[in-house]
């Protein structure tokens, strides 16, 4: 059966071209060009999907998009809308996925991405009629944002937000603490995405020193600098038709913002040294503890780099916002912890778990999972109780405020380089130990150098 596509949209040589390009591409194809039409046509020709121009009419507020979307999803509200609009308007398309559209292109529009973003849509809302039936059987392991413990209506809604934003093409910035789960979620909306067969691609831009960063990004032709021995991919190419995970954009100096936005715009880079024009297909989320807006007012951060990158914000809320879901966490990690070290009999007392509660974590959940780790390994009763708790939670502070003491980073490098030591320095396992995931543990190793 052929899809319809029912495109909504005023300048008919927009639409003309629209039309061509998709009829190419096997669909059927219905335009209108006045408002009036838009609502009947939904009725009449029952579409998989609806492209709709948001700068409808002369008038460019998007009032009258937003008044469209607005009643063809009261009618319909699984019926997918993709939005159309320039980026001068870009604010338009977010509040159009607020009110439930399913993702936006900005014109002018690339073909590829087109027509990626409406196979994509057209085919997720197929599986979910498919799936409707079905649905009581999908497992929480099969969600990608099952393994995100909390329950906190702090976390939730963000949840809910990426949870819709993950099919789209949307750029994400997901900002939050150090410890509050920013690569986590960044790892499950690309779970989530139709990307999900692609590759997902982390870099510290953090630990990306400015002399080598297009080499790292772009990748470079062998020769193109003195320790360019050999050709190499970067992160663009490895991420292709995936995710790529720039965590810490905030480090970014402003000459590496240049670069990296003008990429952004042209979907095209070269690799260092080569004149070959390489196009790039990559779903960008981003993540920092910075807060950019004011970098941006300082000067410091590109306020043009901002808005591409941030078309979505999630932030995570830290820790001692959301102390309910402490239990839940500590019950997580034990029950990892159970199984990593062969220790089924361990279990938290009651008062452990509300002392545990009472704490403040400001390392957020990594220090949380950290001090359960811990305590599990090193308690040899199966009861764990406050008293053990205390014990660990006053040293690792201590730790980490005692300048002569181990600093955080260091017990990090040492936990890692004796966990790949113990795999032989298998990436998975190691990683499993940790309880990180490979991107995570790659991401350190890479930070801190660590020889393999
Ligand atoms: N809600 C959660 N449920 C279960 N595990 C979590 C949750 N949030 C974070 N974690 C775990 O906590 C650890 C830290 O999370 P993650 O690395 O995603 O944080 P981050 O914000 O990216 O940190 P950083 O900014 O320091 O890189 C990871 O091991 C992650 O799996």
């Amino acid at each position: 059966m052929k899809h319809t596509i029912l495109i909504i949209e005023d300048d008919t040589i927009v639409a003309k071209s629209l039309e061509l390009l998709l009829k190419r591409a096997g669909y059927a194809v219905r335009s209108v060009t006045r408002m009036t039409e838009a609502l009947p046509a939904v009725n009449d020709c029952r579409p998989s999907l609806v492209l709709l121009d948001m700068n409808f009419t002369i008038d460019t507020s998007g009032k009258d998009g937003m008044k469209i979307l607005g009643q063809i999803l009261a009618e319909q509200p699984q019926l997918p809308i993709i939005l159309m609009t320039g980026w001068a308007t870009v604010q338009l398309a977010v509040e159009g996925m607020k009110a439930g559209a399913r993702d936006f292109i900005a014109k002018p529009w690339d073909n590829k991405e087109l027509l990626n973003a409406v196979a994509t849509q057209v085919e997720q809302a197929s599986m979910a009629f498919g799936a409707v039936a079905g649905a009581s059987q999908v497992g929480k392991e099969q969600n990608p944002f099952g393994g995100i413990i909390g329950s906190s209506p702090n976390l939730e809604t963000i949840l809910d937000q990426a949870a819709r934003v993950a099919p789209t093409q949307a750029s994400v910035l997901i900002t939050g603490e150090s410890g509050t789960g920013k690569e986590l979620v960044a790892e499950a909306i690309h779970a989530a995405s139709l990307r999900a067969k692609g590759p997902f691609v982390a870099v510290n831009l953090g630990g990306v020193p400015p002399s080598l960063f297009e080499s790292e990004l772009f990748g470079h032709k062998a020769g193109a600098f003195t320790d360019a021995k050999t050709d190499r991919k970067g992160h663009f190419e490895l991420a292709e038709d995936g995710t790529l995970f720039l965590d810490e954009i905030g480090d970014l100096d402003l000459a590496a913002q240049v670069k990296l936005l003008r990429v952004l715009q042209e979907r095209q880079y070269q690799r260092l040294g080569d004149s070959k024009i390489r196009k790039t297909n990559v779903r960008i989320l981003s993540a920092t503890s910075r807060n950019l807006h004011s970098m941006t007012a300082a000067g410091t951060f590109r306020e043009d780099l901002l808005y591409r990158i941030n078309l979505i914000h999630l932030p995570l809320p830290p820790l001692r916002d959301r102390p309910a879901d402490i239990p839940g966490l500590a019950e997580h990690f034990l029950a990892s912890a159970r199984r990593r070290y062969d220790r089924p009999e361990l279990t938290w007392s009651k008062d452990a778990l509300g002392w545990l509660r009472k704490q403040s974590f400001p390392g957020n959940i990594r220090q949380l999972q950290n001090l359960v780790e811990r305590v599990a390994i090193l308690t040899h009763e199966p009861r764990l109780q406050v008293l053990h708790l205390e014990a660990h939670y006053r040293k690792k502070q201590a730790e980490s405020l005692t300048p002569s003491g181990v600093t955080l980073a260091e017990m990090e490098v040492r936990m890692i380089e004796g966990a790949l030591g113990r795999n032989g320095n298998e990436i998975a396992a190691t990683a499993r130990e940790l309880g990180l995931t490979r991107a995570a543990l790659y991401r350190r190793i890479e930070k801190f150098r660590i020889k393999q």
